[in-house]
């Protein structure tokens, strides 16, 4: 048959079953690509983003008859779930995967980019491996080759069109008949300025405002944009870097420090990690110690105030390691980002980044920090195979958490603070996940949705809640937590989806569950039922009681009757404080929201030089939905004040149904896009409806 023949049968082909691929740079490879993912298909899957696209005369220089076929392209995210393996992800984790990547990074401040190389030794595990499918974002790639004992081969490769969430596809073509087995290739490549995961600051932008400062934050799926990688965390690998900057500068990473030489320093990370794990931070970084394996860091203005809101780290670390088992990550240190890091914490190995928004005062917000350090088991160790099953890294995460409260502060504390997490989650319902109701379940599609798109307190608060009902129907914490133990033990290094929770769950009860408890778990109901969780524990309600109370007073009674009201004047802690406030933003209707009532509120609380951002967000919204334009400047003042996503998107998305406060809500944005991360001005232009 001529190969034109075979082509056009395969366009053909192609189009009958709505398979189509970006990447057909050379229309054998499709022809091969098309095979390789037939096998096994059961029946044709539809993708409904079709673009048209006419191949080339270079593309096609096979045969110019090619030229008149259409080739429909749409990005391969239904074959990578053909796989079944991550929907955010072109990699194929089931033909091969990353053992070890060893990278050589240049640190270009002038012109904002990582300049260098990724040595990546994968294991191959099939023979005769057509290419090695890899993720990119936006990285300029200079060169590909095999290094094998001590020589090199060039590798072909090309990059598929981009689609907006996931990415590109960086396909590298192996020579005919590679064998299984081990395989290292190496990729010179540089990040571009506009690189999703990186941020990059002036040095007026700094606290100091003498040097310049870089920082990555990968999760979800941003690693790609700074490697290219299997950028999914059904694969783990270890690293090593060596990084080149400023000599003025400390560069920490996601690992341990190896040698600190001027201008350059290497690092080595011996636990596999997923690539979401992967950051670097680059800046004029001083630290002060918080115990034996840990230290703060930050810039130097703020240091003190790090090492006294955070001392508690080590006796946090003990108490987690009481719960889930040794810390194999050997050093655990918190880095202060700057106000634009875009979340509360992330649970970077080794080093935790943290926002500047929990330094309070009181070690009030601290809790963020036994969440983050709660992750060195549960995320880190166990790790969810892809977001779809995000709930098991961050509903693990909480559970142990509070934990971790419970066993620093009381049982009260901890019950509380379940409950002041479910009425986070009533307001995230009511408004981000308003309109995407299947955003609620405990596991999502994300086969047509992107990580950042879909994040939500919900596996957060709804995952947590779902382990609290589970440990209480087994018999409490003297039964579960030895199952918390060994299911953390069992999969420790690995990735995981909720059936290898649910059967390692059955695996350990299974003998001594004589009531049959086991099969009271309706699966179906928590893990795709959407909204509140179905069934709500029976948590302590004593210091939930004040916040309830005082949210009635508060939305019933008039400025004038709270003002001569002895309940609303006694004592509460900044968490009930900040409940009670959270509480009546839920309350559907306030009696007389004036300006005159917060007056009174700030007043009788104290908020008026609140330095707890929590608190300060609260107020806030309050001021908006009093409608009180004279507080407009303080509102702004406050959105760009920090960048962290859980405040300013919410203010932004208020904002934007107050008809009066939209136009400068949106001048405001477009003014202070620039100085976010990827993540965050992408999703406030979704709120703010400008895409
Ligand atoms: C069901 C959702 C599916 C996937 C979402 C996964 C990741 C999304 C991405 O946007 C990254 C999230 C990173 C989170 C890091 C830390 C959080 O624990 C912070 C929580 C919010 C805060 O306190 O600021
Ligand atoms: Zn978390």
């Amino acid at each position: 048959m001529s190969i034109a023949k075979r082509v056009q049968q395969w366009a053909t082909f192609a189009r009958q079953w709505h398979i189509y691929d970006c990447t057909w740079q050379n229309p054998f490879d499709s022809a091969k690509i098309i095979s390789r993912h037939l096998k096994g298909m059961q029946k044709p899957i539809y993708h409904p983003m079709i673009h048209k696209r006419s191949l080339t005369t270079q593309q096609l220089s096979s045969s110019d008859l090619l030229q008149t076929v259409p080739v429909y392209c749409v990005s391969n995210r239904n074959m990578g779930r053909l796989g079944k393996v991550d929907p955010s992800s072109y990699s194929q984790p089931e033909l091969i995967t990353t053992k070890h990547s060893s990278l050589e990074w240049k640190v270009d401040f002038d012109n904002t980019k990582l300049k260098g190389s990724v040595t990546h030794k994968f294991n191959v595990l099939e023979n005769n491996l057509e290419s090695i499918i890899l993720d990119v974002r936006d990285v300029k790639i200079l060169n590909a080759e095999i290094i094998s004992s001590g020589s090199t081969t060039p590798l072909n490769h090309f990059i598929s069109d981009p689609v907006d969430d996931i990415g590109a596809k960086l396909t590298l073509e192996l020579p005919q008949g590679t064998a299984k087995g081990e395989l290292t290739v190496r990729i010179d490549y540089e990040t571009s300025q506009k690189a999703s995961g990186l941020q990059w600051l002036t040095p007026e932008q700094t606290l100091g405002k003498k040097h310049p400062y870089m920082f990555s934050q990968c999760q979800a799926i941003h690693a790609r944009s700074i490697i290219p990688c299997q950028d999914t965390p059904a694969v783990k690998f270890t690293y090593t870097a060596t990084v080149e900057h400023p000599k003025d500068l400390k560069a920490l990473m996601s690992a341990l420090i190896e040698k600190q030489e001027e201008g350059r320093t290497t690092f080595k990370q011996d636990v596999p990690i997923p690539a979401y794990l992967l950051a670097i931070a680059i800046g004029d970084l001083v630290s002060r110690p918080l115990g034996p394996n840990s230290n703060v860091w930050a810039e130097e203005g703020i240091i003190e105030e790090c090492a006294a809101e955070f001392s508690e780290t080590s006796l946090m670390l003990k108490t987690a390691a009481d719960i889930c088992g040794p810390y194999v990550w050997k050093q655990y240190d918190l880095l202060v980002m700057p106000p634009s890091f875009p979340f509360g914490g992330m649970e970077n190995p080794c080093l935790t980044f943290v926002t500047p928004t929990l330094l309070a005062g009181d070690k009030s917000l601290a809790d963020v920090v036994a969440h983050e350090i709660a992750h060195s088991w549960t995320g880190n160790l166990v790790t969810n195979k892809n977001f779809e099953h995000f709930w098991l890294n961050e509903g693990f995460t909480v559970f142990v958490e509070t934990k971790i409260v419970g066993r620093m502060k009381g049982d009260k504390e901890r019950d509380f603070h379940m409950l002041r997490n479910l009425t986070d989650l009533q307001e995230c319902l009511r408004t981000q996940l308003k309109d995407t109701p299947e955003l609620t379940k405990l596991v999502v599609d994300l086969s047509n949705c992107g990580p950042d798109d879909a994040f939500s307190s919900v596996p957060y608060m709804k995952g947590s809640t779902f382990l609290r009902y589970i440990e209480d129907l087994m018999g409490g914490p003297e039964v579960f937590e030895p199952f918390l133990r060994s299911y953390l033990q069992k999969y420790s290094y690995q990735s995981v989806v909720t059936d290898d929770f649910k059967n390692a769950l059955y695996d350990y009860f299974v003998c001594t569950d004589k009531n049959g408890k086991l099969n009271e778990i309706d699966w179906e109901l928590w893990l795709s039922s959407e909204g509140m969780p179905p069934i709500i524990p029976q948590f302590d309600q004593t210091l939930a009681n004040v916040s309830k109370q005082l949210a009635l007073l508060w939305s019933t009674k008039t400025t004038e009757e709270l003002a001569s009201n002895a309940e609303v004047k006694q004592k509460i802690s900044t968490h009930q404080l900040i409940d009670f406030l959270g509480k009546l933003i839920e309350c559907k209707d306030i009696k007389d929201l004036t300006e005159q009532k917060i007056e009174l509120l700030e007043a009788t609380y104290n908020l008026k030089n609140t330095k707890n951002a929590e608190v300060l967000f609260r107020v806030m919204r309050l001021c908006i939905m009093a409608r009180l334009m004279n507080r407009m400047g303080q509102i702004i003042d406050f959105a760009n004040s920090n960048f962290r996503m859980k405040f300013c998107r919410p203010i932004y998305r208020d904002l934007a149904q107050w008809p009066e406060a939209k136009p400068i809500a949106v001048k405001n944005f477009e003014s202070v896009k620039d100085q976010m991360m990827a993540v965050c001005s992408h999703t406030i232009e979704k709120d703010l409806g400008l895409k």
